[in-house]
This record gives structure tokens, sequence and C-alpha cells, in this order.
């Protein structure tokens, strides 16, 4: 069991930062330390300083949260022990909104140690939808792919509207399938006519507002869009061919889901869908589930998906 120590030092800095969550006016203080610690004598400098906000006390280990609740904190483990210290604030800050700790739209003041061992050293005012914005193009450049990040982003952002905004009241799906065209329209075939058909390529560009406005009222219509790589618009309303005997899918996805993810085993191209049902967005890649994105109030979420290997029992 790792602990830290409320230290003298450590004690003024966790009222320092108390002090700024109240003078700021943040809605919360996000705590980042090394395992386990004083809870109470926390909660009761939050007393003193007439904190009213939430307090989320973030630690590796579950275990070491023993007793953070019963002192009127917000416990979080975070699994993440061997992270780099921004990566474990970025994934604090995910999980604490994922627990609904915290809001998108929040201000947060965060203590932590950064330069030496046992020492909150260091403390930051973020504004969460910043932080969620930049955190998102970092989790699509594990992606790997020769789509630029641009054009995946302004993919992902489109479906996110898409899923949280639905068309005239009513929930709309959609499926994007973004790269190696050429190949991805091979196992392609019309579902109906194409309203995209016989406009210039920089008419058909996703980077345009009033395409992607175009776009999402055509997601209403079956099929999918098959977009190239710079963002334009090759193809909408697209059947594509599905073959899935080897793909590894979650029980209760249709068919939009699993033909995104055949179509990503068999070229290298990237789906992203948006599920009609739930208004959340999957992105798939050479057939596995890479990233999720649940709509939440007006922000998102992103989540990476752990990779599993494909299993005889699903699918
Ligand atoms: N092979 C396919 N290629 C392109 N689009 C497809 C394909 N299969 C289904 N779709 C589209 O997905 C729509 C919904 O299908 P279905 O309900 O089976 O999917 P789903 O994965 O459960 O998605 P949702 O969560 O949106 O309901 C269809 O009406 C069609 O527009």
């Amino acid at each position: 069991m790792a602990t830290q120590r409320l230290t003298k030092h450590n004690a003024q800095m966790l009222r320092a930062s108390l002090s700024l969550v109240k003078s700021l006016d943040a809605d919360a203080l996000l705590i980042l330390l090394e395992g386990s610690t004083d809870w109470q004598r926390i909660a009761e400098m939050a007393k003193e300083e007439q904190i009213t906000e939430t307090v989320v006390v973030a630690v590796d280990s579950p275990d070491d949260l023993d007793g953070a609740a019963e002192a009127g904190l917000k416990p979080l483990a975070l699994n993440k022990e061997k992270a780099p210290l921004l990566e474990r604030l970025q994934h604090a800050l995910l999980e604490a909104a994922a627990d609904e700790l915290i809001k998108i739209n929040d201000e947060v003041v965060a203590l932590y140690g950064g330069f030496q061992q046992g020492r909150l050293d260091s403390i930051s005012h973020l504004k969460l939808d910043e932080r969620m914005r930049r955190l998102s193009s970092r989790d699509l450049q594990t992606l790997e792919s020769s789509v630029p990040l641009k054009t995946i982003k302004s993919v992902v952002d489109l479906a996110v509207q898409i899923g949280v905004e639905g068309r005239e009241g009513k929930p709309v799906g959609a499926l994007f399938v973004i790269g190696d065209t050429r190949n991805v329209l091979k196992h392609a075939s019309n579902s109906g006519v194409d309203p995209f058909r016989g406009y210039k390529r920089q008419e058909r560009n996703l980077m345009d507002a009033r395409v992607r406005e175009d776009a999402k009222e055509i997601s209403q219509l079956d099929g999918a869009f098959v977009i190239a790589s710079d963002g334009t618009i090759e193809r909408s309303r697209q059947m594509l061919e599905v073959l899935h005997e080897d793909l590894n899918m979650s029980k209760g996805l249709g068919s939009r889901h699993w033909a995104a993810a055949a179509i990503t085993r068999r070229t290298k191209a990237i789906a992203v869908v948006v599920s009609q049902s739930t208004g959340t967005v999957r992105l798939y890649q050479n057939g596995f589930l890479k990233m999720q994105i649940e709509p939440m109030d007006k922000g998102i979420k992103w989540q990476e998906i752990a990779y599993k290997p494909p299993s005889s029992g699903e699918g």
C-alpha cells in the first residue's frame, strides 16, 4: 500500500489550492496523490476554508482510497501507476468527468507533485472544455493511420454532433468510412441516388461548414459516406458488403456497426459510426473498436478501448 504524508509543505500547498478554488470560483479541487493519506485532515481543511465544492482525491490503487469517501471526499482510482504525470492528470480529469464528479464545462484546480517524490509542488487551474478538446486530438494520434488527423477529427466532430443533435427532434445514426477510398468502393454499392454526385470536389469537402450541414441532412437516409483522406465526400448512401466471420463485436450492435468493423478489416480505412439508438460514436480500425465517445451534456468524453483479440465466443 502506497502512502503520501501530509507534510507541512503539502498541507500549505493544499491550503493554497483550496483558497484558489474559492477565489477563482472553480467548481472542484482535484488532488493527485501517490497513495493513501490523512483523508480526514484534508476534509477538515476544506471545511476550515469553507469549501463546499467537490474535492476529488485520485490515487493509483483503489485500496489506497479506504476512508476517503467516509471523510466526505470523492475518491477516484486511476490504475495508471507507471504513466507520466501529464497522462495521469488527463486521465484523472476524464475519469472524474465519466464518474460525474465534475462536468465538462467545469473549472478545476488541480494539486499534484510534478518534480519530487512525496511533494505536492504544482497547482494548475484547468478549464475542462479546452482540456477535453486537446485530449481528443491526442487520442486520435494513437491511431497511426495515413489519413490526416485533421480529417479524422472533423469527421468525428461531425459524428458527435449528429449523435447529440439528431435531426428534427429525432435521433439519427450515420456511418463514415475514411481513407483507402479505392478499395472501400470495391465493397460498396449505391443504396439510392447520391445527392453529392456531380458536384466539384471542393463543394463536397467536409471541412466546409455548409457541406457538414448537408451531410447531417443526408445522414437521415440509408447507407454510408465514403470519405477521401482530404475530407472530400467521394460517395454517400453506400451499402457496404459485410463479411464478418472473424470480428469481435459487442453484443447488441447491429448491422451498421458490423459493416463499419468489417470494412476496416478488409481495407486500410477508418470507420466512424453514430448509433441511432444511443448517439454513441464508435471508431473502428483493422476490424477493432478503437475509440468510443459517449454523448455527454454539450461536451464529449473520449474513451480508449482496450485492444481485445478476437474470441470465438462472440460474432
Ligand atoms: N452494410 C451496411 N452498409 C451501410 N449502411 C448500413 C449497412 N447496414 C446497415 N446500415 C445502415 O444502418 C441503419 C441501421 O441499421 P441497424 O439498426 O441494423 O444498425 P445498428 O448497428 O443497430 O445501428 P443503430 O445503433 O444506429 O441502430 C440502416 O438503416 C442502414 O442505413
